[in-house]
């Protein structure tokens, strides 16, 4: 991380990426008439979509609504045709690669976990502090009291304080998941996605899930991407209703289940 930073600052002296960001207007993410085509299938169609500092925000929508491919081109995987893509509003997206774009406070949690297996949970952490994953083989840190305080505070956060001397490969799936949460807020992300968070979990871990990414709110933005209505409906404050790439509604859980639209792309799934 530290090259990275210091590759940064070599353009923006005595700036860190995050330190640029303008987020006076109290929105952290804009995506404005984003279009991503496929050849020629409009995957997001005229996209525009907008989440306030520290909201959690739940998106839903059927298969092939465009929810990745969002997450996508938001964390500079895949480009649009059109439109912006703005963190705050001083730093363009869009003009940034994954790695910046993730130095910047931009956290994505995919739906498989990734964590390294045979290392401790407390380690897992630590080693997530590098940030790029390229060189966790052969990072070797010394922690701070700080840095210990945070891996403390995370560990206390996901609820593995028990786990912290446990391999990670000894943990539960939802174990699994809660920890990969953790090394992510172990780079203080902004914003937070979260894709798909409960899929395989039993009921008392998706409860636990939802008390994890409610505790969550506030600190930083959560954008969580499911396809679980009761699970939706348990933390859900704002919810983006996304159809064939473009948002069908917006507002509660219970504005947007009465929504007719929204009734109608369901039942025609
Ligand atoms: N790389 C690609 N090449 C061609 N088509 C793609 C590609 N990625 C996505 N698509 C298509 O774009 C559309 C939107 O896909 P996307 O994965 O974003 O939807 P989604 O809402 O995440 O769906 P799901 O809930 O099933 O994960 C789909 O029709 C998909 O087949």
């Amino acid at each position: 991380m530290g090259g990275q930073v210091e590759r940064w600052q070599y353009l923006n002296p005595g700036k860190t990426l995050a330190e640029t960001l303008d987020i006076s207007h109290k929105t952290l993410l804009y995506v404005e008439g984003v279009t991503v085509s496929f050849d020629g299938f409009r995957a997001l169609n005229d996209l525009s979509f907008y989440v306030d500092i520290g909201e959690l925000r739940c998106v839903i929508g059927p298969n092939g609504a465009g929810k990745t491919t969002m997450m996508d081109v938001v964390t500079g995987k895949t480009r649009p045709d059109q439109g912006f893509v703005f963190f705050g509003q001083s730093i363009n997206l869009l003009e940034l690669d994954e790695p910046r774009i993730a130095q910047a406070g931009i956290g994505r949690k995919f739906q498989k976990p990734t964590v390294f297996e045979q290392h401790a949970v407390a380690e897992n952490l630590e080693l997530a502090m590098a940030g790029d994953k390229r060189v966790w083989p052969t990072f070797t840190a010394r922690l701070s009291g700080e840095q210990r305080d945070r891996i403390d505070e995370v560990l206390t956060i996901i609820g593995l304080t028990e786990q912290a001397r446990r391999p990670a490969g000894a943990l539960s799936h939802g174990q699994k998941q809660w920890l990969e949460i953790g090394m992510l807020l172990m780079q203080n992300p902004l914003l937070l996605l979260v894709d798909e968070p409960v899929a395989g979990m039993t009921h008392q871990e998706m409860d636990r899930t939802a008390e994890l990414l409610l505790s969550l709110e506030g600190k930083h933005s959560v954008v969580v991407v499911e396809h679980d209505m009761d699970f939706v409906r348990s933390i859900a404050k704002r919810v983006t209703v996304l159809h064939q790439g473009s948002v069908l509604a917006e507002g509660s859980m219970d504005e947007v289940q009465r929504d007719p639209r929204v009734v109608e792309v369901y039942l025609g799934e």
